[in-house]
């Protein structure tokens, strides 16, 4: 899969591909619906197939302080589209010169010019441009103005209710993983470099790999038993906290995700970790003496051992 950064990366010899546009945060089984849909057009029409994305997310451009908080970042999204069989993503810098691009402009210079889409998957709800000025009907008559095919995916849902970033969201909130796994189509992950923390965790008789969260919120707060994927491909049973570490620290304005893995005393820093995450153990506390800490980190642990069934 080709990663192709920006508008004026798009290389003439890329005309002529069937494309989908959209945030894809969560790459949920609504989002892998459009992208088998993609996939079997790109097949049946002889040609790559292409995700359009925004970095940042237009929201997160428009109103930084309402956006909500991300499921998955650029790296994850990417690994998820080239495991859905997308041959190339065209990631947009979401700037000023987007915001005030009409639909219009949109389909002539990004969707004729720069791709040469000669058919268009989009959800049935999928709006764009300036004032989310476009819509299915103005795709579909822009489409025959310019050649292309338009196809929307109907809405994928689950006991009910639409899939969606959102709902996700909410579900990771209540802690229900197993609705999570259900709306996603695989556990949820959290992923990241192993850093090097303040050497407390060692003291306390429960290291901890620290893992560098990008953004400053994670859709998670509080104590979970997770299992860990190392860079060899091992899977570990552990105990995890994402927050912001109120017992030991004053202040803190960046949530850190910190795993023990048990039965577990290798070194692993700067390894990439995956965190998949299973239940919620408790919220996280602050406590009057690090004992405190100790004693209630040690019952996560003997609570992680049930749930795995370790001795
Ligand atoms: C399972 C688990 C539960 C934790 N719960 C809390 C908590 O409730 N309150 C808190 O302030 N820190 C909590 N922490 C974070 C510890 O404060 C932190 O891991 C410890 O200070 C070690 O920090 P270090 O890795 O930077 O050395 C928890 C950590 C783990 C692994
Ligand atoms: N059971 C374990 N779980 C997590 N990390 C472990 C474990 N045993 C050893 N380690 C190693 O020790 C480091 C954590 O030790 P810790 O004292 O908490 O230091 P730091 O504050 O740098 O995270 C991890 O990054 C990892 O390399």
């Amino acid at each position: 899969m080709q990663l192709v950064r920006g508008l004026h990366n798009v290389q003439p010899a890329f005309a002529g591909c069937v494309a989908t546009i959209g945030n894809f945060d969560g790459v949920h089984l609504g989002h892998q619906k459009i992208l088998a849909a993609l996939r079997a057009r790109s097949q049946a029409l002889g040609l790559p197939s292409c995700v359009i994305i925004f970095e940042p997310q237009p929201m997160e451009f428009f109103r930084p302080e309402l956006a909500p908080v991300r499921l998955t970042r650029l790296r994850d999204k990417l690994e998820l589209f080239a495991a859905a069989g997308v041959d190339r993503v065209l990631c947009i810098a979401f700037n000023s010169r987007f915001q005030h691009m009409s639909a219009q402009e949109f389909v002539e210079q990004v969707l004729v010019r720069a791709l040469g889409v000669r058919h268009l998957q989009v959800g049935d709800d999928f709006r764009f441009g300036c004032g989310r000025s476009g819509d299915f009907a103005y795709l579909q008559q822009a489409g025959q103005q310019h050649g292309f095919t338009v196809e929307p995916t109907c809405t994928v849902t689950l006991d009910g209710q639409r899939i969606s970033s959102t709902l996700v969201r909410q579900k990771l909130v209540e802690g229900d993983f197993a609705a999570v796994k259900r709306l996603l189509g695989r556990p949820y992950c959290i992923q990241g470099r192993v850093l090097h923390g303040q050497k407390l965790g060692r003291q306390l008789g429960v290291p901890t790999a620290n893992i560098q969260l990008k953004r400053r919120h994670a859709p998670l707060r509080g104590v979970y038993m997770v299992a860990a994927h190392l860079a060899d491909g091992r899977v570990l049973p552990g105990v995890a906290n994402i927050g912001m570490r109120p017992t030991v620290e004053q202040q803190n304005e960046i949530a850190h995700l910190e795993v023990h893995l048990l039965d577990f005393s290798e070194d692993i820093y700067g390894q990439r970790l995956v965190v998949e995450f299973h239940r919620k153990l408790r919220e996280e506390e602050k406590f009057a003496t690090l004992a405190e800490l100790q004693a209630a980190i040690e019952q996560d642990i003997a609570l992680a051992r049930k749930f795995w069934l370790i001795a």
